[in-house]
């Protein structure tokens, strides 16, 4: 397990390479593919759905492996999405930390 400071440091990297992607929109990238797609934002809302699927099944075969690894597929979706609509995981943050 890593402590809450490297947890952050790896949103923080994965966000900021996000960001670098949306940019640059480099070939080689899974990342161009969802910002590029023909279905355009879309596409990553079907992704997001079938992420959210996929980690309800596992999490109903307590497949917890399977959980993680499904549930690492769906924030990773996610995060393109909040990119795509202009949002930052700063904003994500002040929303949760709001909550408490
Ligand atoms: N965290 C992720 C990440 N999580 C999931 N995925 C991709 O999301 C897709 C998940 O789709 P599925 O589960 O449906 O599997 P699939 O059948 O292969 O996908 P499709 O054919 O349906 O598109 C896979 O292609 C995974 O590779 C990710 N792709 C990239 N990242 C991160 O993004 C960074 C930049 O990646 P690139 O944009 O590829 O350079 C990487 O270094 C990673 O840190």
């Amino acid at each position: 397990m890593t402590d809450e400071s490297d947890s952050d440091a790896v949103l923080d990297a994965l966000f900021s390479t996000i960001e670098a992607r949306k940019a640059e929109l480099p070939d080689d990238s899974y990342t161009t593919t969802l910002f590029t797609h023909e279905k355009g934002e879309n596409y990553v809302l079907e992704k997001i759905g079938e992420e959210t699927t996929e980690a309800i099944l596992a999490a109903k075969d307590d497949d917890t492996e399977e959980l993680l690894a499904e549930s690492a597929d769906l924030v990773y979706h996610l995060l393109v999405l909040l990119s795509m609509k202009g949002a930052s995981l700063d904003d994500l943050r002040a929303e949760l930390r709001d909550r408490f």
